[in-house]
């Protein structure tokens, strides 16, 4: 799965993508030999994660040059809210996991960690800076979810993947990476990777990877 231009080029230049999407969590997430408590760890320092993702998309739209942008950013923050959070709130609760206790888990320290860089790269970045950061989360996703659902997978974790893989997820996944293209080409032209400030943007995109790798390890 390929999504726009920019995507993967800095794909190719994270060296962590291949531990990122596919850990050893993620191939025992498809062949169902995840041990459920294990997922719904996982699932409630995601939502989590999620709660602060949304921040840094809200926090894209105020640092966004156009209002195009700040449509597209908003509607991400939409899909966080309204979207992706129901399914953990859909998987928890069959679980008897409520909504205050997802809100009380204590974050795990790689929660704090990738959460705190995204947000940081925005407060002491630009538009690029966050959006590089932001990048991996949603397209890396994006890329499990596709390959996943396509493939055999066991039914345990049926609804996740059908999520991640599925034409709404898929379409988000698009349009942030037309997103990108668009927002890198008007602010530093057609030939940006020639500039320095296209190895910037390669690192904030290889630390993200970096930190999504290290999530899946939270949940044991
Ligand atoms: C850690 C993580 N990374 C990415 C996603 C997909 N939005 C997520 N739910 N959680």
């Amino acid at each position: 799965m390929s999504y726009g231009t920019c995507f993967p080029l800095w794909r190719a230049g994270a060296p962590d993508w291949d531990a990122y999407v596919r850990a050893p969590f993620v191939t025992a997430l498809a062949d169902g030999r995840l041990p459920r408590g294990a997922f719904l760890a996982y699932l409630a320092q995601d939502y989590l994660f999620l709660v602060h993702f949304a921040r840094a998309w809200s926090l894209a739209v105020t640092k966004a040059g156009s209002l195009a942008e700040m449509r597209a950013c908003s509607a991400t923050v939409h899909a966080l809210l309204e979207t992706e959070m129901r399914l953990h709130l859909d998987l928890c609760g069959r679980a008897g996991i409520t909504p205050d206790a997802l809100a009380a888990t204590a974050e795990a320290p790689q929660n704090l960690a990738y959460t705190r860089y995204v947000l940081e790269a925005g407060y002491s970045g630009d538009f690029l800076d966050l959006l590089a950061a932001l990048a991996p989360c949603v397209l890396g996703y994006g890329e499990i979810g596709a390959r996943l659902l396509a493939g055999p997978h066991a039914p345990d974790y049926a609804d996740w993947i059908a999520t991640y893989g599925g034409a709404d997820y898929q379409a988000l996944c698009h349009g942030t990476a037309a997103l990108i293209d668009n927002a890198v080409e008007s602010r530093l032209g057609a030939g940006a990777r020639d500039l320095p400030r296209w190895t910037q943007l390669q690192d904030r995109f290889s630390t993200a990877t970096r930190l999504e790798a290290q999530f899946w390890t939270l949940a044991g």
